[in-house]
Formats: structure tokens, C-alpha cells, sequence
């Protein structure tokens, strides 16, 4: 296993919202010892700053003019990743229905993903890493050595994401299930979402946690040519 860590190796996990990739990406990079980034919640840092800043979200163009300003750091580690927006702690805001509902719109302008990439990228830079997103197979690290799209019913992430209750804002799994398919919708068509060819689907619907984070790391172990009885 120190050998997935020892190559570098970039494990790239996109798929739609509830579908798994934070848990399982998280999982996949305690148990190789690999670093994690979650790039979702740069996009939400992002949209937090926008909202604190009374943005108009329905102007792209307004949006794109402040793509430079907020001051985003990641923390890599799986065990306890953390985001600061302009040094302050925002790991709560950002999960909050308000970010979730307007992410979309800011994640849509160009300039704002430019930049966002671009850290994305730096934080990559020196392998060794579990990245989780909408584009990390496709545009941030298209030469990722794993590449895995996490699939799952519809009906079943919206049980997932209902089922995590975030606090003071409890919410329908139907209410929950129309959010997602809008979000998923609008990500895709405005370019925030793609499916490498080269993935490996994985459709989560009846696998449990477990058995999702052991199907990535057999193939990443698999593709760092270890042989199978070295990683039990
Ligand atoms: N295979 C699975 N089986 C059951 N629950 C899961 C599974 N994968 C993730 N979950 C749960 O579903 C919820 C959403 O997962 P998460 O990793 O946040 O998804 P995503 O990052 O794709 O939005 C979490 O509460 C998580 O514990
Ligand atoms: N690589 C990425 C990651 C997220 N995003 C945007 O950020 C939003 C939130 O991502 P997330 O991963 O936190 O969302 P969930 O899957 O956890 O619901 C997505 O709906 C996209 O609009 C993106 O555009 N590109």
C-alpha cells in the first residue's frame, strides 16, 4: 500500500451530487495514506464569499469580477480535512442550504472555475492524492492515474443526503431528490460536469461504504502493480 503514496498517485473520483464521493474518497485516502481534496467544497467557499459580499447571483459577469479575491486554503487530511475563507473556519456555512442552492450559479462562470482549477491543480502538484469533484477525471487531472465515476439511484442519494439531517434544516428526501436532479442538470449543462471516458463506473445503489472504498483501492493497487496478496 505505501507504494500507491511512494508513485504519487492521483485517484480521481467524480460523480453527482449524494452519490458517495466524500465518504468514499475520503475512506480510499485514510486507508492508502494518501492526501484528499475536496474541490465541491472549494466551489461552495467560493459561493459563501459571494453571498457574504451581497453578489448578484444572477449576473455572470458580476460574479467573474470578484473570481480573485476570496482567499480559499484547503487542508488535505483525510482524517480531518478543513477550507478557511480569508483565515476563518467556514466548513459549517458552507454546507448550508443557502451555499447548495446558489453554488451552481457561481460554479457555471468560466473565470470562476479557471481559478479554482488552477488551485486545484497546485494542490495536486505533488501526487499522492484523492481528489473528489465534478471534473477531476476530465479537466483538473485528466492524467490521474485511477479514474472512477460513482453512480447511484436517484432515490437513494436523496436517502443518503436526508438521512445525514443537517442541523436546523430539516428537509424532505423529496425535497432533497428535486434539489439534486436540478443541480445535477444545471452542473452538466453548463459545463461543470463531465464523465471521463476512461472511468470505472461504480453504481453505489446496493453497495455499502465498505465494499466501495475496497472496489477503488483494489484498483488503484491494482494499477500501481502491486500484487493483490500485498494489499488484504
Ligand atoms: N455506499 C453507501 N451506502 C450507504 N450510504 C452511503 C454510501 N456512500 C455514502 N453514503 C452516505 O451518503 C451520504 C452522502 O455521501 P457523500 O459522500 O457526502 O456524497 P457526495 O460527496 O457524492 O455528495 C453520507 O451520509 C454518506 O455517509
Ligand atoms: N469539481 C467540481 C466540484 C463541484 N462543483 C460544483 O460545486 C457544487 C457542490 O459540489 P459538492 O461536491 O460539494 O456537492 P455534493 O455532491 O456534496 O452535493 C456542485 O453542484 C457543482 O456546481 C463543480 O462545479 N466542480
Amino acid at each position: 500500500m505505501e507504494q500507491v503514496r511512494r508513485l504519487g498517485m492521483v485517484v480521481a473520483i467524480d460523480g453527482p451530487a449524494g452519490s458517495g464521493k466524500s465518504s468514499a474518497s475520503r475512506g480510499v485516502a485514510e486507508r492508502l495514506r494518501l492526501r484528499y481534496l475536496d474541490t465541491g467544497a472549494m466551489y461552495r467557499a467560493m459561493t459563501w464569499w459571494m453571498l457574504q459580499h451581497d453578489v448578484d447571483l444572477g449576473d455572470a459577469e458580476e460574479i467573474a469580477s470578484h473570481a480573485w479575491e476570496p482567499k480559499i486554503r484547503v487542508g488535505t487530511d483525510p482524517t480531518g480535512p478543513t477550507i478557511t475563507l480569508d483565515g476563518e473556519d467556514v466548513s459549517g456555512p458552507i454546507r448550508s442550504r443557502e451555499v447548495t442552492n446558489a453554488v451552481s450559479a457561481v460554479s457555471a462562470v468560466p473565470l470562476i472555475r479557471q481559478v479554482l482549477v488552477e488551485q486545484q491543480q497546485d494542490v495536486i502538484d505533488d501526487g499522492a492524492i484523492v481528489v473528489e469533484g465534478r471534473d477531476i477525471g476530465t479537466v483538473v487531472a485528466p492524467h490521474a492515474e485511477v479514474k472512477i465515476f460513482l453512480t447511484a439511484d436517484p432515490v437513494e442519494r436523496a436517502r443518503r443526503r436526508t438521512s445525514e439531517g443537517l442541523a436546523g434544516e430539516a428537509v424532505s428526501a423529496d425535497a432533497n431528490q428535486a434539489e439534486m436532479a436540478r443541480r445535477d442538470l444545471f452542473d452538466s449543462t453548463k459545463g461543470a460536469f463531465a464523465q471521463a471516458l476512461d472511468a470505472v463506473v461504480v453504481d453505489t445503489t446496493e453497495l455499502s461504504l465498505d465494499e466501495v472504498i475496497d472496489q477503488i483501492c483494489r484498483l488503484t493497487v491494482s494499477r500501481a502493480r502491486i500484487e493483490p496478496e500485498e494489499y488484504a
